[in-house]
């Protein structure tokens, strides 16, 4: 074991009522928003291949130019109200809101620069009205902040002189002031997504960060923070030089799931995932594979079987709407969500793996198992193998729980559901009570 000072500080779980509840969200909400939302991927109707959240380091706008978008924001059609209905509808019971991403540019009015909403010509804070609306919607809601920071003039790529190392002190002490400044203007907020923390100048404050973390946590004790914020003195994140988990939950599930339990390590984490393949920021374009509600929806049951939590991400347009087809992707998953949220919320992994007709979820402190049917088999006949001494006192589908399946004994442990063949297109729930003949 390497004695480490600014390692991981917690071996296992949070067991805390705030992280239980983290723990069952099942489905999230991102909104990426900003100044890239303006240009959306494109410029002097050129388009700029990578994620449109990233255009200022194409070359194909000057950095000033996207710098001064700051005096085009104006986001006439912007309605938190809005947002947080969208998400309600979905069925997401939390939502990451990016309130600065790299670009620099504060969605609150920072009084730790000028690159801020207040000096533009929509001059209101976005933030507060936001955490607002999700806050009445009942949707918990969690800050994205990114450490890298291309608009102010102390961040640096790495810190190699030491005109870097005195710019780069500047830096973090902006950037604690900017953290404390967030959780003290938005006191409701659960937790804090960090993002751009690869860099080797950030890489190498390990003290700095740690003692930020515990300053944050102390200001808002049972605050949720993920393991992107920092390294631990060997330079090593999101798990640490003894291979333990930095921070509450595994935060390396970005545009990607895990495939098996063991890829997560016994630990809390979530997904965070694009419709595009890789745009964050609103992209007029929308190049390339659009996942369809069924691919999100098995996405969600796939995270939720596995013990993680599934976040979709939302790029509203320039001027503060919602795209139709975000909103159509929200709607039909909230229509699924509706039958079927018993399988999702307050769900872990069941001890059982993936099926050939698709995902175990369980339950949590329940007795309950759902099978998320998405391949039906042409038999009608559901193979289920369940653990030692469990059996199954009660089977039918989520949609109709009234109509008892007929339930067959094969080998031990191992039965049949039968359920004669769906119609429609929708993936659908069986449910299990089960009982321990132990
Ligand atoms: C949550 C996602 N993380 C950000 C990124 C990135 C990235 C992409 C490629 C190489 C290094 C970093 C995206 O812009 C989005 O905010």
């Amino acid at each position: 074991k390497i004695e480490l000072k600014h390692g991981s500080h917690r071996i296992g779980k949070r067991t805390d009522e705030v992280m239980q509840k983290w723990r069952g969200y099942g489905l999230g909400q991102f909104i990426h928003w900003g100044l890239y939302a303006i240009p959306g991927g494109e410029w002097n109707g050129k388009q700029y291949n990578g994620a449109a959240e990233w255009i200022r380091s194409w070359n194909g706008i000057p950095k000033s130019t996207y710098d001064s978008l700051i005096y085009k924001f104006n986001p006439v059609n912007f309605n938190a109200d809005e947002w947080a209905t969208t998400a309600k509808q979905m069925g997401a019971k939390y939502v990451t809101i990016t309130t600065k991403h790299h670009d620099g540019f504060c969605l609150w009015p920072s009084k730790y620069t000028s690159y801020t909403v207040a000096n533009s010509p929509w001059k209101k804070d976005i933030m507060k009205p936001l955490v607002d609306a999700y806050d009445k919607a009942g949707i918990d809601v969690i800050l994205y902040f990114s450490v890298m920071d291309w608009n102010h003039p102390g961040w640096r790529y790495d810190i190699k002189t030491k005109e870097d190392s005195v710019a780069f002190e500047g830096f973090k002490q902006f950037t604690r002031n900017q953290l404390i400044e967030l959780l003290t203007m938005y006191p409701t907020a659960k937790g804090l997504w960090f993002d751009g923390t690869w860099d080797k100048s950030w890489v190498k404050q390990a003290e700095f960060a740690d003692q930020l973390e515990t300053e944050m946590r102390k200001l808002r004790p049972g605050l949720i923070i993920g393991s992107r914020f920092r390294a631990d003195e060997k330079g090593k994140r999101h798990f640490d030089a003894n291979n333990v988990l930095m921070g509450d939950y595994e935060q390396g599930w970005e545009r990607k799931l895990p495939n098996k339990i063991e890829d997560v390590h016994g630990n809390d984490w979530d997904c965070v995932m694009t419709v595009p393949e890789n745009q964050w920021g609103y992209n007029k374009a929308w190049k390339g594979h659009i996942k369809t509600a069924n691919e999100l929806i098995e996405m969600t049951a796939k995270s939720v079987s596995l013990g993680g939590n599934f976040v979709l991400n939302f790029g509203p347009q320039g001027d503060g709407a919602i795209r139709k087809e975000e909103k159509q992707l929200a709607t039909q998953i909230g229509n699924w969500m509706k039958i079927n949220k018993e399988a999702i919320y307050n769900c872990q992994y069941a001890g059982l793996e993936k099926q050939d007709w698709g995902y175990f979820t369980k339950k949590t402190g329940g007795n309950k198992l759902y099978m998320v049917v998405f391949n039906a088999p042409v038999s009608g006949a559901y193979r289920v193998k369940l653990p030692a001494k469990m059996g199954i006192t009660k089977a039918y589908a989520l949609a109709t729980p009234t109509q008892s399946l007929s339930t067959e004994e094969i080998h031990t442990n191992e039965y049949f559901i039968h359920l004669k063949k769906q119609g429609g297109d929708q993936p659908f729930v069986i449910v299990l009570e089960t009982k321990n003949s132990s």
